[in-house]
């Protein structure tokens, strides 16, 4: 392999079907029920080998220090954990509103983690890649197993579901939320029955659920509730994660470009297909390094 050379991976969005909070542990992380379904849209990251042990964030994010940075801290784990003399320079092209509850940090992290263990050739398995991204974000371990997923736990217990695919149009409304902050609250519910999952029914369950913390988010951030009541209008649209974004749901791709050009100038959106095939491990499936 050239070590010259950058390797290109997608980094994709992810979305929480619907979010119940079931319960919270002693350490005061929440009990969750999830599903999770992958955009096919997101970042891209450039990896290049390099002889040295250096990780080198060629592209920094504004506001977020490299040592901060989910990308820097996963290559660094990785190299902790397997001791590897390498290094990396890498580039990130960043597309994916950040905060917004579309998983971009720990999808970041792990496109590094399976990028670089192809890379480096460290051979961990998606197990161990898995577990040891579990301690940069409760996210990371859907986007290293890349399908469609019920989740628990705190997000890494994981079934492959298949809902169906359908084409959405995220918006984020003009206000970052932080996670912390929406799970600290008071108010929030933390009481959701746990479902009884059918898996030959999944879309059923999801037209049924909800999100545990949009009644909160809605309350609190106006620019929120606004919008969701606005996109209602139009079609079943709910916040993703702990918000802000949130997704609307259609049959096709030309009725959600319609309501897109609807939108105030000032709404930042996308269009994307719903897909229970992450586009790295598609992308992973259909070339070979070299
Ligand atoms: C709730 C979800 C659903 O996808 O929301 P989004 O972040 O995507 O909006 C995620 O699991 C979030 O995952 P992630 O954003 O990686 O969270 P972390 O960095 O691990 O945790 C941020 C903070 O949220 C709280 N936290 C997080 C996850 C969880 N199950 N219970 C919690 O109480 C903790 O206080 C923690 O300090
Ligand atoms: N590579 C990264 N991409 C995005 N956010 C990052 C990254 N590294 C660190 N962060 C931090 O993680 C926070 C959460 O980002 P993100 O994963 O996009 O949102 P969410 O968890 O709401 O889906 C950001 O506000 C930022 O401070």
């Amino acid at each position: 392999m050239a070590h010259s050379k950058f390797h290109h991976f997608p980094s994709p969005a992810k979305l929480n079907l619907f979010l119940h909070i079931v319960g919270r542990r002693a350490n005061g992380y929440h009990e969750l029920e999830t599903v999770f379904q992958f955009l096919d849209y997101g970042d891209d990251i450039a990896i290049c080998v390099t002889e040295d042990s250096e990780i080198t964030l060629l592209t920094p994010i504004a506001g977020v220090n490299n040592d901060d940075n989910l990308i820097v801290k996963a290559a660094k784990l990785l190299q902790k954990e397997t001791q590897i003399p390498l290094g990396a320079e890498i580039k990130l092209n960043k597309k994916l509103p950040m905060g917004g509850g579309l998983g971009g940090g720990s999808s970041n992290a792990a496109t590094v983690l399976i990028a670089l263990n192809l890379l480096w050739q460290t051979k961990l398995t998606y197990q161990q890649l898995a577990e040891l991204g579990l301690t940069l974000g409760a996210d990371v371990p859907i986007f290293i197993l890349g399908s469609a997923a019920f989740a628990q736990g705190i997000g890494e217990q994981l079934t492959p579901v298949t809902p169906k695919e359908y084409i959405y149009l995220v918006t984020k409304p003009d206000c970052s939320i932080s996670t912390q902050a929406v799970f600290t609250a008071k108010e929030l519910t933390r009481d959701t029955a746990k479902l009884n999952l059918n898996i030959s029914s999944i879309d059923q369950l999801i037209e049924q659920s909800h999100n545990d913390c949009q009644p909160l988010v809605i309350k609190h951030y106006p620019e929120v509730a606004n919008l969701l009541a606005w996109l209602v209008e139009y079609a079943p649209s709910q916040m993703t994660g702990t918000g802000a974004c949130i997704f609307s749901r259609f049959e096709s791709e030309q009725e959600a470009r319609r309501v897109a050009d609807l939108l105030p100038q000032s709404v930042q959106s996308f269009v994307a297909k719903g897909v229970n095939q992450s586009s790295l491990h598609r992308y992973l499936a259909s070339v070979e390094l070299n």
